[in-house]
Order: C-alpha cells, then structure tokens, then sequence
C-alpha cells in the first residue's frame, strides 16, 4: 500500500490553544479512511490542514509524493485533491448542473479574453464542462434534477450535489467534511453506499463524520483525535475495542455515538 497523503508532525496553534497537536497521519491510496473524535478534538481543524485550506504552524504535508505544505485549497484540485465543506453554498437561482459547471471551470484554462470572445477554445471547455458536470450529477443520482433550481433541491440532495462538485474535477483523493451532517438514518444509508461506490471507482476518500455507525460500516482504517492528538489508529474494529478511545468517548458528551 502506497499512502496518496501523509502528513508529518501537523500542529495547528490558535494563539495559546493547540488545536492539532504533532499528528502523523496517512491517507492509503484506495480505501475509505475515516477522522473521528469527540467534540472539540480538532477533526475540523485537522481536516482544514490536509485541504490546505489553513496553514499549519508546523509539520509536513506530501501530496502523491509532493511536498505541498506551503500551498492552498485551490492549487490542489489540478494536482488531484478536491474537498467537499460541510455547508455548500449553492448558487440557488441557477441549476444543479450550472453549479457544478462553474464547479469544473475553476479549474479549465480559457481566460477572461477567450470568454468576451466566445473563441474556439471556450466553446470547447463549455461542452467539455457541461459533459463532466452531467457525468458527475448522473454518478451521484442527481441527472433528473439537474435543470432544477438549485435552492429547490432537498438537504439530502444538496449533500450529493456537494459531493458531484468535488468529483467533477476527476480527483484521485476526495476529502469529505461530515458528508452526513444533517441527513436521516435512511438517506445516511444511502449516501454511505455513494460513498463507497466513489472509492470502488478508484476515488481513493477520507472524511470526518460524527456519525459512528456510518464510519464503522464505511472506513477501512480510522484515525480518533482527542484534545488535538492522536490518540488511536486501525480498523473500524481496532478502533472500537480501543481503551483510550472508549475512555475519550465515555468522557465526552453522546451524540458521537449516534
Ligand atoms: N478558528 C479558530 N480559532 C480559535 N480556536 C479554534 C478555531 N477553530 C477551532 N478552534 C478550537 O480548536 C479546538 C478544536 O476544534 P475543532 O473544531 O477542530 O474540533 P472538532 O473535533 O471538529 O469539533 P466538533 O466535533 O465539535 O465539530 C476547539 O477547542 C476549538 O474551540
């Protein structure tokens, strides 16, 4: 097993608080690789760090073998790394599919002059675009909404349209921020089997979810922060009979059990 991305002595200090504190940590290229933790551990925060959406205080990030400490969320889609936030801010008067067309065009290269002109080349990335947009919508179930407003589309929808913007731009690693945050029992059924479909199309995925069930039926291997550290990694079955995380879970407060 080749790890996509590992991390090295990941710190995160907000003034006096450390909120990641010297994690290692690796992502294997294929799996489902879950963070978990109780309230407050720093799995937002961590999560943050490995999208290179903060800026860590110190430590080491590798991307497929590049060193990408320094850079940020947006020098990562072209190099195979998408993320998906918790609350999606959809344009809510255009379509599903306009949403993730502008998803995938942050990404092509026609500049402002190309769009002015309608050249060859922007006509080109449009239908380029339009194409892998649908594809995406149809991957997560969504191709009959797809000329629907997209303020007209359910939580549980908006979820999948989330995930269709982190697929358009064909990532080898998606990283999804509580994918099922918000959603009911069935619908979080349903989005586990997505979530495992992304994987078996060769996506390889790490998430951050609060809802146990869901990690343990979906994660090959699951990493637990408590107080900003490392305090267990393994299966899903490692995990569960951990000492040190059953002491952290029994110390914070239920809803991590739901
Ligand atoms: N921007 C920030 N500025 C200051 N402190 C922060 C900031 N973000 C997070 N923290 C603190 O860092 C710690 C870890 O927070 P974080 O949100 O990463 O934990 P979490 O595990 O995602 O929590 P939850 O499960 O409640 O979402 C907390 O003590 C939090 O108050």
């Amino acid at each position: 097993m080749t790890a996509i991305l590992e991390a090295r002595g990941l710190t995160k200090a907000f003034g006096g608080l450390v909120a990641v504190g010297d994690v290692d940590f690796a992502v294997e290229e294929g799996g489902i690789t879950g963070i978990i933790g109780p309230n407050g551990a720093g799995k937002s925060t961590f999560f943050n760090l490995i999208s290179l959406f903060y800026r860590s205080t110190s430590g080491t990030i590798t991307f497929r073998g590049e060193d990408v400490t320094r850079l940020r969320t947006h020098d990562m889609p072209p190099r195979g790394m998408a993320r998906t936030f918790q609350t999606t801010h959809l344009f809510a008067e255009a379509s599903v599919l306009e949403n993730v067309i502008v998803g995938y065009r942050h990404r092509t290269r026609a500049g402002l002059l190309d769009a002015l002109i309608a050249s060859p080349r922007e006509r080109r990335e449009i239908a380029e675009a339009r194409r892998r947009a649908m594809e995406a919508l149809d991957f997560v179930g969504l191709a009959d909404v797809a000329h629907r407003p997209a303020g007209l589309i359910s939580q549980e929808q908006q979820k999948r349209a989330a995930i269709a913007l982190g697929l358009v731009g064909g990532p080898r690693l998606l990283l999804l921020d509580e994918p099922a945050a918000g959603i009911n029992p069935e619908e979080t059924d349903d989005l586990g089997r997505l979530i495992r479909r992304i994987a078996e199309a060769g996506v390889t995925v790490c998430l951050i979810e609060h809802k146990m069930k869901m990690v343990m039926g979906l994660c090959d291997r699951i990493m637990v922060l408590h107080h900003g550290r490392k305090i267990a990694e393994g299966t899903p079955d490692q995990i569960r009979t951990d000492d040190a995380v059953i002491t952290a879970y029994l110390g914070s407060d239920a809803h991590a059990h739901a």
